[in-house]
């Protein structure tokens, strides 16, 4: 049986050492469930970004993990040590069991190659035993699966809007199943509606497929729809960590209470954080 979480950090931290030295990450406790979207919250700065990558060792010079533990397990029972592996070993991992969606990733697309060639190009790398023709179904696949459709197998980067460049890069970040997706700030330089559509799909995939996902936003109307429990981060702390019904209904910590003031969407007239009609439902308020 696989354990009920997919990821336990623990008193895990992060320093920039820089002159004078930025603690970036303090003392995090986090546990990830399997199938979960959890979301991070907070203001720029607090360390969300630095979180994320830190426990996949993506974090460079002049970041220096100073503490802490992070063990994954694996659907297939196996708990991995993820600060004990070595390089080769974590770059493997992270291929197999974590994909990263970023805000800029549609344009780190190749502009001269079609995209569903490039997509078709993780398979020929990663599942180099499938056949031509059970890599052009896998494609085929993934692609309707995200909305883009498999007609456009052939089409160049800059023959798609960029909600569409976004989806081929979701479509890329599924295409080895991953158990972990991190999405930050993925949708963010969409327009509303295809940001919508987006995370409606991406909600619908991981109820498919059954992956957690980590999302990084500070935009936290979005956040208290789409996620099933919210991380709310201040100065590289983890403040308080509940489901988006109990943070949207009743926040324990003042600066979470101070963060859901603050966007005038979910406040009344008053400035006073409020819930009325037409506001934003939170995932868990539905259940
Ligand atoms: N390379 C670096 N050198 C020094 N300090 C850094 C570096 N990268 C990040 N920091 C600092 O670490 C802290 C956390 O940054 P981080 O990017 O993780 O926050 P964030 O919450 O993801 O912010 P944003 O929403 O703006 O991406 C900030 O104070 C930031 O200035």
């Amino acid at each position: 049986m696989p354990h009920d979480n997919l990821l336990t950090v623990s008193d895990f931290s992060v320093v920039y050492d820089v002159d004078p030295p930025v603690e970036a990450v303090t003392d995090v406790r986090l546990e990830l469930r399997r199938g979960e979207i959890l979301g991070l919250a907070g203001e720029s700065g607090c360390g969300k970004t630095t979180l994320a990558y830190g426990v996949q060792r993506l974090l460079k010079d002049p970041a220096v993990i100073t503490g802490g533990s992070a063990s994954f397990h694996d659907a297939d029972g196996t708990d991995v040590d993820l600060f004990g592996l070595d390089e080769r070993a974590m770059r493997r991992f992270r291929w197999d069991k974590v994909s990263m969606v970023f805000q800029g990733a549609m344009n780190a697309l190749n502009p001269v190659v079609a995209v569903g060639r490039q997509l078709e190009d993780v398979y020929t790398t990663h599942r180099p035993k499938l056949s031509r023709a059970q890599r052009r179904e896998e494609c085929g696949q993934l692609l309707d699966m995200v909305g883009v459709g498999r007609d456009r197998f052939r089409s160049f980067p800059h023959e798609l809007s960029g909600g569409m460049r976004q989806r081929v890069m979701i479509a890329m970040a599924l295409a080895l199943r991953p158990q972990l997706m991190i999405m930050d700030e993925p949708t963010t330089a969409l327009d509303v509606l295809m940001q919508r559509e987006i995370l409606q799909q991406i909600s619908d995939l991981r109820t498919e497929f059954g992956f957690s996902v980590i999302f990084i936003t500070h935009d936290l109307p979005l956040l208290l729809e789409i996620s099933d429990r919210i991380a709310v981060m201040r100065a590289g702390r983890i403040v308080e960590l509940d489901t988006a019904a109990n943070l949207y209904r009743g926040a324990q910590h003042p600066y979470t209470r101070q963060l859901l003031a603050s966007f005038p969407s979910l406040t009344g007239e008053r400035g006073d954080f409020v819930r009325g009609h037409g506001e934003p439902t939170p995932a868990g308020a539905q259940r």
